[in-house]
């Protein structure tokens, strides 16, 4: 598998902020990756560098071989981005916000990619109106055709489905997943981890401007976030010996975490001396919320983590 994008020691200075520190990624073409990160951690400065759009302080990025500043033109062919802001010329049809597009990249024919994307974003009731009169969530759809206008291999999508109603989430995803699957690399950021959890292989997630964690999305469920056990008890107390275990006590159930299978033994040992009778038991499956929540808030504590 070839690289489709190579970032090397990376740093950002913006002043006296370290926004970026010594960040390492490959992605291997074909993947669907996931930059995941709490407000501020890094994520749309990556992509930017990336883009060619913010230098880097020091370091290297490359984007299907081309380097995205010796080499900026072809790095950007290869590249497609949907950026997070919502910038566009307010004059253009959606229609015309495309062949435009297509110019910037020297396409002069491209009617028939133009109107297959305007079809799997659902714009085909819109493509003659004026950008100014569409809703947010349209325009976003638009911003999504426009990074795909010259066909790149690699397309970044920069939290494209904030602010978007589920329909057109599940039609962008439906499109982004056919893309992914004829071949395009696809990374995404985004704040909806059932989402990355979803549709990605491999995530990244960056705190303070550093990679504390890569892996693939099983990987990291399994080893990180631990399981949950839903216990109803009779009579309705924990034993003593369990209460460290302990994380809630709502309506009559009890749940307890635990890192392995094997402790789920320990419980039951504990709650059969105890003579506490298991009404109900029930083992919760982790998910990628969870293995965020935790390493953003205890990040010191983990080694770095990687496939
Ligand atoms: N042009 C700039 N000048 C100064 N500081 C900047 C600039 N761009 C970004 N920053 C700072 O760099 C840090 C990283 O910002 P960035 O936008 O990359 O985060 P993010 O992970 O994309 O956040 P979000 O999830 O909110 O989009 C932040 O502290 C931000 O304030």
């Amino acid at each position: 598998m070839n690289t489709a994008i190579e970032v090397r020691q990376v740093h950002k200075h913006f002043g006296a902020l370290h926004a970026l520190n010594n960040i390492d990624l490959e992605i291997s073409t074909g993947e669907f990756f996931a930059l995941l990160g709490p407000n501020g951690a890094g994520k749309t400065t990556l992509i930017n560098i990336i883009a060619g759009l913010t230098l880097a302080s020091s370091g290297s990025v490359r984007v299907m071989g081309h380097d995205v500043i010796a080499e900026y033109r072809e790095a950007r062919r290869m590249l497609g981005v949907v950026p997070q802001e919502l910038v566009f010329d307010p004059f253009f049809t959606v229609r015309e916000t495309l062949v435009f597009q297509s110019g910037y990249f020297g396409i002069k024919k491209n009617n028939r990619w133009i109107d297959e994307i305007i079809h799997h974003l659902d714009l085909s009731d819109k493509a003659d109106t004026n950008m100014r009169s569409l809703s947010g969530g349209m325009k976003r759809r638009v911003l999504v055709a426009q990074a795909l206008v010259h066909k790149p291999p690699v397309i970044i999508l920069d939290e494209p489905t904030a602010g978007v109603d589920v329909e057109l989430r599940q039609s962008l995803w439906r499109f982004i997943k056919q893309l992914n699957h004829n071949g395009h690399t696809i990374v995404l950021t985004t704040h909806y981890l059932e989402e990355a959890e979803a549709l990605c292989n491999r995530v990244a997630m960056l705190k303070n401007g550093s990679i504390i964690v890569l892996d693939n999305v099983r990987n990291l469920i399994s080893n990180i976030a631990g399981y949950r056990i839903r216990l109803q008890l009779s009579p309705d107390t924990i034993p003593v010996a369990l209460q460290p275990l302990t994380i809630s006590h709502d309506q009559g159930y009890y749940v307890l975490a635990i890192e392995e299978y094997f402790q789920l033994e320990n419980v039951m040992a504990v709650l059969r001396s105890t003579q506490t009778q298991v009404l109900e038991l029930q083992i919760l499956q982790p998910d990628l919320e969870e293995v965020f929540v935790k390493i953003m808030h205890g990040a010191e504590n983990l080694e770095f983590v990687s496939v």
